[in-house]
């Protein structure tokens, strides 16, 4: 997805939160800053063209789901879905996060040679500071959810999990599967909440301008407030 498209979806999420647009563009100066005297990874390699991809959430049903990642041409793991798939053995071909949970397992892939998807927003500064430097940039990829830089990309997105299927839908893939993905889970705070909802609402625009159904969607169409009306 171009900027040009995302940014106005971006605007209605910085109105919803309270977020302000000038915090993203300074971390997103931040990130590109860390890691300005390196070369970082280039996505392509990861071969996602024509892919089957697995979006693999950090839900409650993870573990019960993981024979439908392994299937999967490549598994894209949003934040802690990562350490639960090592767990029970699944291998994790990209990793995405905001650094909000576990930080080490982004340094021990980027070590091993996995590449990583880094978000910087406005409330990750001290994060950003703090562990990017001690990962291995040459399988980092910087982003930010605000204006793309030469070096910090923005493919849309919002939540590690959307980013995961935004980002498969800009490198090519055909399919995507949703793994460990649970949008009524009882168990999250208010303010996991509402991200989850926005999560949803853009998995909803991202299958229709693929012409796609995500099955993780079935049965839950009809709830949906479309992101176009929030434009
Ligand atoms: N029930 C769920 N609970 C948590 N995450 C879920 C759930 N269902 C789907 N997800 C997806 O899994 C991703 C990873 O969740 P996790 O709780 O590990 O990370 P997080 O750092 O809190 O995520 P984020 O910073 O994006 O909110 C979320 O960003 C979301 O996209
Ligand atoms: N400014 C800001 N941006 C975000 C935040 C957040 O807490 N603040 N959380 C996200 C996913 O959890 C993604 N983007």
């Amino acid at each position: 997805m171009e900027f040009d498209t995302w940014e106005p979806v971006y605007t209605a999420i910085l109105d919803d939160f309270g977020y302000g647009r000038g915090g993203d563009e300074r971390a997103r100066d931040r990130l590109g800053a860390t890691l300005a005297e390196s070369e970082t990874y280039r996505p392509s390699r990861l071969g996602l063209e024509s892919a089957t991809v697995a979006i693999v959430g950090a839900g409650p049903s993870l573990e019960s789901e993981a024979d439908r990642a392994a299937e999967a041409d490549a598994v894209l793991a949003a934040s802690t879905a990562a350490d639960r798939l090592r767990d029970v053995g699944v291998a994790v071909d990209c990793m995405v996060t905001d650094l909000d949970k576990n930080p080490e397992t982004a340094r021990e892939l980027t070590e091993s040679g996995t590449p990583v998807l880094v978000h910087a927003h406005g409330d990750n500064v001290p994060a950003v500071e703090t562990y990017v430097p001690t990962y291995d940039a040459a399988f980092v990829v910087p982003t930010t959810q605000a204006a793309p830089t030469d070096t910090v990309h923005n493919f849309g997105g919002f939540t590690d999990g959307d980013r995961a299927a935004f980002f498969a839908d800009h490198f090519g893939a055909e399919a995507l599967r949703f793994v460990g993905w649970n949008f009524d889970d009882p168990d999250v705070g208010p303010e996991k909440r509402r991200k989850l909802a926005w999560a949803e609402r853009l998995l909803h625009w991202l299958e229709s301008r693929r012409g796609d159904r995500f099955d993780v969607l079935d049965g839950r169409r009809d709830g949906i407030d479309p992101v176009e009306r929030s434009l």
